[in-house]
């Protein structure tokens, strides 16, 4: 239609579009979307595409119209150039979409390989703490470690991991499902003499009231030595007796 009603313009836009694939091409590696082989694979096509839009823009007779339109679309080119049964179309076709796939599956993996973590890494205390890159196996393996239901501060004591709140929730999840009712599971709530004893203050909270939170942080002082997890023992475990709640 624009090459019926603005012809001058049609010419302009064919070669911008042109110049334009060589510009796109370069700026892909540039902005992280693909690597540096893209823009140097698609130059010769591109520098070609741009000579034959140079053309029709300077002669505009058909001719250089019907090439540059050809060439546009490389693979109906080639297809119309060299093949002309359509099983061995067909066939051709099938090639080019599977080396494409698989240079696209290439570029995929090189490029997932470089996204970061979503989530901190717990590093001890005095210790940097760095994003999950190139440790996210060692995330992976102390998310699904099975968290000891009451720790001992005092003996062994460690700084609360930094979590997000997936990962905590999948811990949470983990823990709740994970809670039995048996004595033996649970570890003394020793003060360095090897006895159980009661503990000494409760926290005391509705859902969502918070009560994670102020543990976290009373946990943080070295003096105290906190639950690991919350023990639902007056709601859920009050059958299981004092012996399972120290
Ligand atoms: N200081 C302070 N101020 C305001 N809000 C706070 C604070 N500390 C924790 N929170 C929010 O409390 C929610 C978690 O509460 P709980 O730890 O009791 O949750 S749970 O019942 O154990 O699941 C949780 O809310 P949600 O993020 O909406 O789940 C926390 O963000």
């Amino acid at each position: 239609m624009m090459s019926v009603t603005h012809p001058a313009m049609c010419k302009r836009v064919a070669l911008r579009h042109s110049l334009g694939l060589i510009a796109l091409s370069t700026l892909a590696p540039v902005l992280d979307v693909t690597t540096w082989t893209f823009p140097i694979i698609s130059l010769s096509i591109n520098l070609y595409i741009s000579y034959l839009a140079a053309r029709f823009y300077y002669k505009g007779d058909r001719n250089s119209a019907r090439r540059l339109m050809e060439y546009y679309s490389p693979v109906f080119h080639s297809l119309h150039a060299f093949w002309s049964s359509p099983v061995k179309k067909k066939l051709l076709l099938l090639g080019i979409m599977f080396v494409v796939w698989v240079y696209m599956l290439y570029s995929c993996v090189g490029y997932c390989s470089t996204v970061p973590g979503l989530v901190m890494v717990h590093t001890p205390r005095g210790k940097e703490t760095a994003p999950a890159t190139g440790r996210r196996s060692d995330l992976v393996s102390r998310l699904l470690a099975k968290p000891q239901p009451w720790e001992d501060v005092e003996s062994d004591y460690e700084e609360p991991p930094i979590r997000t709140a997936a990962s905590r929730d999948l811990l949470d999840a983990d823990r709740d499902r994970d809670r039995v009712p048996d004595p033996s599971a649970m570890s003394s709530f020793s003060n360095g003499s090897g006895s159980k004893k009661l503990p000494q203050a409760i926290i005391i909270g509705v859902k969502k009231g918070g009560t994670r939170a102020l543990l976290e942080f009373l946990r943080v002082h070295p003096d105290i030595r906190a639950v690991g997890a919350e023990p639902h023992f007056f709601d859920r475990n009050y059958e299981n007796g004092l012996e399972w709640y120290r």
